[in-house]
């Protein structure tokens, strides 16, 4: 029988484990650029079967939260390059997740002081974070009303979701990537019909509204090749604001379309993203949604997340619901969180005031096993 400890081939990914460290926000590389303290925090993780890096941002357009990184410039790309050079010296693995956050994000951290953009102008009942750099101290603050993304500038957020990719492969050194399709950011937006009003060939009908995401996916395969590429996913989560009305056509039609692309993998939030596994009011069938990707030919591995704790991610595993699931505050906590679920021993709690931004504490500074 399977189970969480051991190896999997995740496209052309070679994984030690099943157990990938999500994608954690935590607001520490001012100006963009990942420090020193990141490379470290990474390699001390780096025993994780996929490392996943925090969202970065593939264009200052894509940036919605104060110093989160990016992809976009020589500065944050060698930044990264320390990050993976010190995560591949431990044999770990590592692909970083490519962010655009649409309309969550705020005009002071716009170019030229923009309206963030969407889908359509429909303002996200959200926050987002942002450090006054005068004094460094952080605020959560009011998303802005977006502005309606005009459709001649679809084809170079799809090419810049590209450069991205190859970006992060060929210059900083990661082993692939992961596409944030899920949070009620930008592709999400498209996806749902809350965010997205859209009466052209990117929204009204489901295959019209999935049209961006496949894009992007088709795009990013194209250039590094779909076996280094993960796509993250959160059918129901009602984080940030977002909300479509049929959610089992919308992403069982999705999964069918992405089956022949030959990802690595498919990450699913499953309920609300840090939140409840069951969202009141939003029923999805997870089950039929795998299925519906297997049946189409999809091929990459399953990857689930969110309430995964040591005996629902074995079972997970054992159960073939799952071929890897991903922890999120665990690995905040607890960097050699696979030794720890191996024995099944105590975990460390999470500092929860030291998640977004800030240096070494509740960063670098919680303790191994031995
Ligand atoms: C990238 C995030 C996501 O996917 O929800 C995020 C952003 C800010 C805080 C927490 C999480």
């Amino acid at each position: 029988m399977t189970t969480l400890f051991d190896p999997i081939h995740a496209g052309d990914l070679h994984l030690a484990n099943r157990i990938a460290m999500a994608p954690l926000t935590r607001n520490r590389s001012p100006q963009a650029v990942p420090r020193a303290i990141t490379a470290t925090y990474y390699a001390q993780r780096a025993s994780a079967g996929l490392l996943i890096t925090e969202g970065t941002a593939i264009t200052a357009q894509g940036q919605g939260y104060s110093d989160v990184p990016g992809l976009y410039g020589s500065e944050q790309l060698d930044g990264w390059k320390k990050v993976t050079r010190a995560v591949h010296e431990r044999g770990g693995k590592i692909v970083t997740q490519l962010w655009h956050v649409g309309r969550v994000s705020h005009s002071l951290l716009q170019p030229g002081r923009a309206a963030p953009v969407a889908p359509s102008a429909v303002q996200a009942h959200a926050k987002t974070y942002l450090v006054d750099p005068a004094t460094g101290q952080g605020e959560f603050v009011h998303t802005c009303m977006p502005r309606a993304l005009a459709v001649e500038e679809l084809p170079d957020i799809v090419h810049t979701y590209a450069a991205a990719a190859r970006n992060a492969v060929q210059s900083a050194g990661f082993d692939g990537v992961e596409i944030h399709g899920a949070n009620g950011y930008l592709l999400d937006q498209f996806l749902k019909d809350g965010a997205n009003r859209r009466s052209d060939d990117y929204g009204g009908s489901i295959p019209r509204r999935v049209r961006l995401m496949l894009e992007v996916t088709r795009a990013v395969a194209d250039a590094i090749g779909g076996g280094r590429v993960g796509l993250r996913l959160s059918p129901v989560t009602p984080a940030n604001d977002i909300h479509d009305s049929h959610p089992q056509p919308l992403f069982e039609h999705l999964a069918r379309q992405l089956a022949p692309l030959s990802l690595a993998y498919i990450h699913v939030i499953e309920g609300a993203t840090g939140g409840p596994r069951e969202v009141e009011g939003s029923p999805f069938d997870y089950a039929a949604f795998k299925a519906a990707y297997r049946d189409a030919g999809g091929r990459g591995a399953w990857m689930v997340n969110n309430g995964y704790g040591r005996d629902l991610a074995l079972q997970a595993v054992a159960s073939g619901h799952a071929d890897m699931v991903a922890f999120g505050r665990a690995y905040i906590s607890n960097p050699d969180l696979v030794e720890r679920l191996r024995r099944n021993a105590p975990l460390n709690d999470w500092d929860r005031s030291t998640f977004y931004g800030g240096g070494e504490q509740g960063y670098i500074d919680y303790p191994t096993l031995d």
